[in-house]
């Protein structure tokens, strides 16, 4: 059997914040394989961004263990790559310069990052904005930006938290579907947070419904679709609604 790519076993985690302690995320144990696109969905600050943290390593859980690949998570690491709902783009540095950023920092040499910012451009959309500035681009194209830039550097498992939050509903399609073409293609790990039933299972290849706050996994529902079915295809399919129902029924809820 092959190592999961991310396993939780018994987190649990409390902040201690300035108003006494808050226990964010109840007992969680959680099994992701390689090449899995899992979606977490719940009820606002019921922990789905504290679990997506302590994962990136952003955040330390206060019990539990967390490893990627058979490796204790101790913080942050390259082969997490992770996508915020607000992209934060160098405003002095194209949109190839952004792109090709995490590359330099590796040292990469100019010529090898030059191509893979390249590719990833055309990727997401972006080849005919290499040398724009960001503030020349749209929110929906600096969301691409953003993910262009994150997987340029190649990480096994990408994390997203509300990636598509801030968009308007057209450019939000759009991206999902490159987002989905992304994933089929390269089946990289995905760990994605959404507000959005639908969202979450037209993307997934599993969805994880979380209670209300202390966050626990109530629903753990694999999603039966075919990477190379167009999300167009999917909105539609008998399998994918009867599974948003579901979802959506656990949202609202709660356990059985
Ligand atoms: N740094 C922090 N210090 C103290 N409490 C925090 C901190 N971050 C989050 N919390 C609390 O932990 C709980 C879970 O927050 P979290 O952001 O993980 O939820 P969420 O499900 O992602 O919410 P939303 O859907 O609204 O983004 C909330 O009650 C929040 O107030």
């Amino acid at each position: 059997m092959t190592e999961p790519r991310i396993k939780l076993a018994e987190v649990e985690h409390v902040y201690e914040g300035r108003s006494g302690a808050v226990q964010a995320l109840g007992r969680t144990d959680l099994t992701v394989q390689p090449g899995e696109f899992v979606s977490v969905v719940g009820a606002s600050g019921c922990g789905k961004t504290t679990l997506l943290r302590i994962v990136a390593g952003f955040v330390r859980a206060s019990t539990g263990s967390v490893e990627i690949d058979g490796e204790q998570v101790t913080g942050p690491a390259p082969e997490r790559g992770v996508v915020f709902q607000r992209p934060s783009l160098y405003p002095w540095l194209s949109v190839a310069g952004n792109v090709e950023f995490g590359l330099k920092m590796r040292r990469v040499p100019r010529k090898a990052r030059r191509e893979t910012a390249r590719r990833y451009l055309d990727l997401v959309g972006l080849g005919d904005f290499a040398d724009a500035a960001p503030y020349e681009l749209s929110g929906g194209m600096q969301q691409r930006c953003q993910i262009a830039r994150v997987l340029a550097t190649e990480p096994s498992t990408v994390l997203m938290d509300e990636p598509f939050g801030a968009l308007d509903a057209l450019t939000r399609e759009k991206l999902q579907g490159e987002l989905r073409s992304i994933w089929a293609a390269e089946q990289r790990t995905v760990l994605f947070v959404t507000h959005s039933v639908e969202e979450a299972v037209l993307l997934s290849t599993r969805v994880l419904v979380m209670s209300p706050r202390p966050g626990r996994v109530i629903l753990d529902l694999p999603i039966e679709s075919d990477p190379a079915d167009d999300l167009a295809t999917l909105r539609t399919s008998p399998a994918v609604l009867a599974a948003a129902e579901k979802v959506r029924a656990a949202v609202t809820s709660g356990p059985a």
